[in-house]
């Protein structure tokens, strides 16, 4: 049995501050004692059934800042808010969870595919053809492919994002990512943003050594 703490992380495609926690997560992976749990959720559902409608005030200047702070070179399409608005990222999430059953081993790599063609190539992640191409730069192999996009139609897929977006708002999300962690001591804190792992580490005991200490470590 696993003595690390464990971390789940809740986060959609469609939020850059996902991508951003998410990987500063999987980074801190190999600098503090931690299992992280990856939980795709429906962000719009989210957003619905607590009724925030956030401000997308400032959002793209600061994420431009951030991005460069985590060395993610993430694009800030001029037209922000339109992209995000048109975009559509439900079977990006719903591929995301399918990996996690079907390929377990390649689900990260499927999650950081969607979040690059997104957020760094500003491409969509919604036609067959858009995910297909994630799932191939996730190194999946041809039946891989094929029975992932298969069960992206499939209603246990849709019902097991229903269910993680429903588990979110339960433990008292209003925003993404949201973080709920668990410490060894039986401890549970939950917290919004990408930005909270000062706090993170300081309830678990560990330091926090800035976005790229894991790169030291090797
Ligand atoms: N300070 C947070 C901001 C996160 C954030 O603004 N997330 C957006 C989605 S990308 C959100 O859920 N906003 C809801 C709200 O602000 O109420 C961070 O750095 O991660």
């Amino acid at each position: 049995m696993s003595r690390n703490h464990t971390i789940k992380l809740y986060y959609d495609i469609i939020s850059p501050y996902s991508f951003i926690g998410f990987e500063a997560l999987l980074r801190y992976r190999v600098v503090w004692p931690i299992d992280v749990v990856l939980k795709p959720i429906c962000l719009g559902g989210l957003f619905r059934d607590v009724g925030n409608t956030p401000p997308a005030v400032y959002m793209a200047k600061e994420l431009q800042m951030i991005s460069r702070h985590f060395g993610i070179p993430m694009n800030v399409p001029k037209n922000f808010e339109d992209f995000v608005m048109k975009a559509n990222t439900v079977d990006a999430c719903r591929l995301a969870i399918a990996a996690q059953k079907l390929r377990p081993e390649k689900a990260e790599e499927v999650s950081r595919q969607l979040f690059d063609r997104f957020w760094i190539d500003n491409k969509p992640v919604k036609s067959e053809e858009d995910l297909r191409e994630c799932l191939k730069r996730a190194m999946v192999d041809a039946p891989g492919v094929e029975e992932l996009m298969g069960l992206i139609k499939k209603p246990e897929i849709k019902e097991a994002l229903k269910k993680n977006t429903k588990e979110a708002q339960d433990i008292g999300a209003f925003g993404l990512p949201w973080i709920e962690v668990n410490n060894a001591g039986g401890g549970r804190e939950t917290y919004f943003g990408s930005d909270r792992l000062p706090i993170i580490g300081e309830f678990i005991g560990q330091t926090y050594h800035g976005p790229l200490r894991h790169l030291s470590l090797f």
